[in-house]
């Protein structure tokens, strides 16, 4: 059953569309990051959802309830959503301990002192903060005050969880940790999530779908590995995983493969709108796809290698083709200036 179901979804601001007829249903129990360029219009999106902001146009309906509908004129404040929000900033009250700051949604809803108690405890206990409800928010580290909110968002039982970038507060080091915990307690609580990102691999690590925004319209919508794996565009392409892109040029079509020519160099990949191919064409390698090959070899290149950087668990290689600079891993330092490079032809996306 979808818990989430948005149709034909437009917002104009300021005389521009941000939302354009964005269609986006959530299952219920499932994780979905929205992810874009700045300006995608993820945030509005979120704030729709929510009720803070007014559509213009089409429906949302949450758990089978139209909650907004432009043509019915339905339009249900967020208090009447059943939503639980989780802010970037956390948004506690400094001067109410944990326990309160989680009580307090529960307060506003009436619900007996005697419930609330025992709800609030059993919360705090499943978030790994039951030793800490005494405490202020100033007394905790960033990421257990992250986690008081999750609680205070979990503790109302919402039907939908609204994240806003959620772990941006944290710092690197915690972010990681965070981003695996933050998955693990919304799948044990089996509640439906969407939450904001900017980061790549948190919306990876985190989402079972991830909807990729692109001018207020879904450009992908799909698992982490399809997005990765399988990108549906270009744009998609390039903006996942800041992969190696090249111009080339098609030079014939087989079913799904292609050859190009490439800076001389003639390879084979797989062609993503076999269609519309023809002509120009850009040639999309990710960095852990390129690898160093043997002279003479199938689907192989010479490059001039130009700079590597040692990463820590990895080398980092810069190499020129023409006048693109590629970039590869790999595990051991690489000398010499003319390299010869390798990429599987199922790894060379091509694309109009
Ligand atoms: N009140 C407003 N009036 C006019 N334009 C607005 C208003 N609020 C947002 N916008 C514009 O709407 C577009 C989408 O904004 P939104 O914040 O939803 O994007 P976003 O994808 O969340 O961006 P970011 O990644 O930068 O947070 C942006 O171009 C922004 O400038």
């Amino acid at each position: 059953m979808s818990t989430l179901a948005i149709e034909n979804l437009g917002k104009i601001l300021g005389g521009n569309t941000i939302l354009d007829g964005l269609n986006l249903t959530v299952e219920t129990g499932e994780i979905v990051a929205l992810l874009g360029p700045s300006g995608s219009g993820k945030t509005t999106l979120l704030r729709c959802i929510s009720g803070l902001e007014s559509p213009d146009a089409g429906r949302i309906s949450i758990d089978g309830r139209p909650v907004y509908d432009a043509a019915a004129r339905v339009n249900v404040p967020p208090e009447g959503r059943q939503l639980g929000l989780v802010f970037q900033s956390y948004a506690l009250w400094p001067h109410k301990t944990v326990s309160q700051n989680v009580a307090f949604g529960l307060e506003q809803r009436r619900v007996p002192r005697s419930d609330i108690a025992v709800r609030v405890a059993k919360v705090l206990d499943e978030i790994g903060l039951g030793a800490l409800g005494e405490r202020y928010p100033g007394q905790l580290s960033g990421g257990q005050q992250q986690r008081v909110s999750l609680a205070r968002a979990f503790v109302t039982e919402p039907v939908l969880l609204l994240l806003d970038e959620p772990l941006s507060n944290l710092d690197a080091k915690l972010r990681e940790h965070a981003r695996a915990w933050l998955r693990e307690a919304l799948k044990a609580s089996g509640k439906t999530a969407i939450f904001v990102t900017h980061d790549q691999s948190e919306a990876m690590a985190i989402a079972d779908r991830v909807a990729i925004l692109r001018g207020g319209k879904l450009a992908q919508y799909a698992p982490p590995e399809t997005v990765y794996d399988h990108p549906n565009s270009l744009f998609v392409a390039d903006f996942i995983g800041n992969p190696n892109i090249m111009d080339a040029a098609a030079v014939s079509t087989e079913g799904k493969r292609v050859r190009v020519s490439v800076n001389g160099a003639t390879l084979e990949g797989m062609g993503v709108h076999d269609a519309e191919l023809g002509g120009k064409v850009r040639a999309v390698i990710r960095q852990e796809h390129l690898e160093l090959g043997q002279p003479g070899g199938e689907n192989t290149f010479p490059a001039r290698h130009v700079n590597s950087i040692f990463l820590g668990p990895v080398w980092e290689h810069w190499v020129e083709v023409g006048s693109d600079r590629l970039r590869f891993h790999s595990p051991q330092k690489v000398t010499g200036e003319m390299l010869t490079m390798h990429v599987p032809v199922e790894k060379l996306l091509v694309f109009h």
